[in-house]
């Protein structure tokens, strides 16, 4: 069976509010997949709906070509991890561990402990005990350890400080490159969690604004450095970013691409060209008003 991830037509709406406005799109199995958008862009509404927790006022959501809501099988393939009120939870860190080895056909309860040791996580402790950042990676560890085909973190890492999180990023690359799956972060530490991510989607008021794999990203960016008056002049009329200035140096990114042309102007005036950051570029595009076209 494969587990290519497909939204078709969906549209979800809250009485008369439109969270999510025809979004369409596929996802190729066995990716890493970053989706990027500001508050209430409508991330955890999508994500919801993969996870089959709510169904589409219109639409589908399908895995596989079959559609997902209400199809126990395919709901057993998909694991969505998100930051779970555990204030009453009384159960123990190895009893959740027995419960999702009981209900996951694919739990790997080794793993699972050798992430408890990697995160220090108590096994003998109520979960509601736990500091925030230890809930958060016993989320992590359930939700990488089920090894589900289609695996979701909503902003899990919600509490956890930075070297947690390099250790939640480092076990997912390597149990990724171990048993390929389809995993999809949202996030908004962009500039943090860029390199996890092999594909974007960014979703900007409830419209997918973007689909892209990461290099292609990217692209749509460049720094421009060199001397002041010649950069000012290679970058009039194009669309700024942002300015740096030092001494007689000065740095701007642009968003857009360069014709030849343009590559060999700049060689000509002794500029150097460079790359942009991810979050500089999703900044600009979810920031930008008159930019809400649908892009592929
Ligand atoms: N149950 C609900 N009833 C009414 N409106 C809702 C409901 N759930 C979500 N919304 C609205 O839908 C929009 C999208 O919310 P969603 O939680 O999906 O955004 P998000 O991108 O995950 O945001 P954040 O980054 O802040 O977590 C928001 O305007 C939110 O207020």
């Amino acid at each position: 069976m494969g587990f290519e991830t497909a939204f078709n037509q969906v549209n979800v709406t809250f009485g008369d509010f439109q969270a999510l406005k025809d979004i369409n799109f596929r996802l190729e199995e066995g990716k890493i997949v970053g989706l990027l958008g500001r508050n209430g862009a409508g991330k955890s509404t999508l994500l919801s709906l993969l996870a089959a927790y709510r169904k589409p006022s219109t639409g589908t959501v399908t895995i596989g070509g079959q559609e997902l809501f209400e199809n126990p099988l395919l709901m057993s393939q998909v694991t969505l991890s998100y930051n779970t009120d555990y204030s009453d939870e009384t159960d123990k860190v190895k009893d959740m561990l027995d419960a999702a080895a009981s209900y996951r056909s694919n739990f790997d309860r080794s793993y699972a402990e050798h992430l408890a040791e990697q995160f220090r996580l108590p096994l003998d402790k109520q979960i509601k005990e736990l500091s925030n950042g230890m809930k958060s990676a016993v989320n992590v560890m359930i939700g990488l350890a089920s090894r589900c085909p289609v695996t979701i973190f909503d902003e899990v890492y919600v509490g956890m400080d930075a070297p947690t999180r390099e250790i939640f990023y480092k076990e997912l690359l390597e149990d990724h490159a171990r048993h390929p799956r389809t995993i999809i972060l949202s996030t908004h530490l962009v500039s943090e969690m860029d390199y996890l991510f092999e594909e974007i989607i960014i979703l900007k008021k409830g419209r997918l604004l973007m689909q892209k794999r990461s290099d292609q990203f990217l692209e749509l960016g460049l720094s421009v450095t060199g001397a002041t008056q010649a950069v000012e002049q290679f970058v009039h009329g194009m669309k700024r970013l942002s300015t740096r200035q030092l001494g007689g140096t000065t740095s701007v990114r642009i968003y857009g691409e360069l014709s030849e042309a343009q590559h060999q102007e700049a060689r000509n005036l002794g500029l150097e060209l460079g790359n942009v950051s991810m979050q500089d570029l999703f900044i600009h595009l979810t920031e930008e008003e008159d930019n809400d076209a649908i892009e592929k």
